[in-house]
């Protein structure tokens, strides 16, 4: 994001938090709750007297809940219509990173009992080769589910690319018609996209209401900012989009009762940005480097978790927030593809 009014921080000041009060007098406990989870309660008594509980949002465990409850539904169909859901993904080129999730992906299929077919085609395949790909999978009736991994080699025209998937099988939510009825009240897509589906239900499963509330989506991305927001505001928030042309993002920030950070700015959104006992879901997946580290790197929200945690009632974390979720979502959406083709309920 090439742009002033975004600050980058490749570290959070932990040792220095943006208030002290909130240092003076942070309590830390540990505590089952309701969903089987550890949380640290903090508690910045100047600013929130009652209900101090602060929450670390787990969403590996959520997804382990949810991939729990497809396995279940995934044997019960085997067992009842033998039928076996199954999702293509095609991968186009040699990203470390896009192996990485692919292969991640792959095995959340194989965990759930999912079926899953991968196609691996080389960096300098034409875009015919892959809409070829695509015809096939639309045309196979064990494939329920296609996912063409993102981003594609930049020769490719990504819009024919995601146009060309059959929207019965668009488990993504990427296809234009997806996102259009996404966008327009009254009218239901076949799938919504996985992250920001993923965002919304750990705000149901940790009982966050949303009617009503000031929400902030930060980013405007297709495949998270945008729908997010959409998301939101079907959920009857109120909704505003941050990006990088916002003059006063800061401002905007601070009145928000839920933020939702997508946009891959590593310790962007610091903690005196935050309205006191805001709920935070951090979408960015940031390498920054760290010399501690095997890797040479860690993996840091756009959110400095440090200062947030001081000051917000609930923060994902990175990793181990949206990016399961992510997966999880992808899951129960192939799973509902097969349930609708096959009418089972
Ligand atoms: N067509 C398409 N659909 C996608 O859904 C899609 C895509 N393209 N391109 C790339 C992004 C990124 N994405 C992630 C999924 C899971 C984690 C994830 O599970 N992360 C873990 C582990 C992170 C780690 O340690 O490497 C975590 O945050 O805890 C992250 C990122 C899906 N994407």
């Amino acid at each position: 994001m090439a742009s002033s009014v975004f600050f980058t921080h490749s570290h959070c000041y932990s040792s220095k938090p943006s208030s002290l009060v909130f240092r003076l007098h942070r309590q830390v406990g540990l505590g089952p709750t309701s969903l089987g989870f550890s949380s640290s309660h903090v508690a910045p008594v100047a600013v929130m007297a009652t209900d101090s509980s602060f929450k670390v949002i787990d969403g590996k465990s959520v997804a382990k809940q949810i991939r729990d409850e497809i396995t279940a539904e995934v044997s019960r169909m085997r067992e009842s219509i033998g039928v076996i859901p199954g999702l293509a993904v095609i991968l186009v080129g040699d990203r470390k990173d896009s192996a990485t999730y692919v292969r991640n992906k792959k095995k959340a299929c194989e965990s759930v009992g999912i079926n899953s077919l991968e196609a691996n085609l080389p960096e300098n395949s034409t875009e015919e080769e892959v809409l070829n790909y695509i015809a096939g999978y639309n045309d196979d009736p064990s494939v329920h589910g296609i996912l063409v991994q993102l981003p594609l080699p930049s020769h490719m025209n990504e819009q024919n690319i995601l146009n060309a998937v059959r929207i019965e099988k668009d488990v993504d939510g990427f296809h234009p018609l997806n996102i259009g009825r996404l966008a327009m009240r009254g009218r239901e897509p076949l799938f919504v996209p996985c992250t920001p589906k993923g965002c919304i239900e750990l705000l149901h499963r940790y009982n966050v209401s949303i009617k009503g509330k000031r929400a902030v989506v930060i980013g405007r991305s297709n495949i998270v900012g945008m729908p997010a927001a959409l998301l939101l505001q079907r959920e009857d928030a109120t909704v505003s989009i941050v990006h990088s042309r916002t003059s006063n993002p800061e401002e905007i920030i601070r009145q928000a009762d839920i933020i939702i950070a997508a946009v891959g700015q590593a310790n962007m959104v610091r903690g005196s940005w935050i309205k006191p006992g805001a709920v935070i879901i951090d979408v960015g997946i940031n390498p920054v480097e760290d010399p501690n580290s095997p890797r040479g790197y860690k993996l840091v929200g756009d959110v400095c978790y440090e200062e947030a945690i001081r000051i917000a009632s609930a923060v994902t974390p990175v990793p181990g927030g949206v990016g399961p979720m992510t997966i999880a979502m992808l899951l129960q959406n192939t799973l509902i593809s097969a349930k609708r083709v096959h009418n089972f309920e």
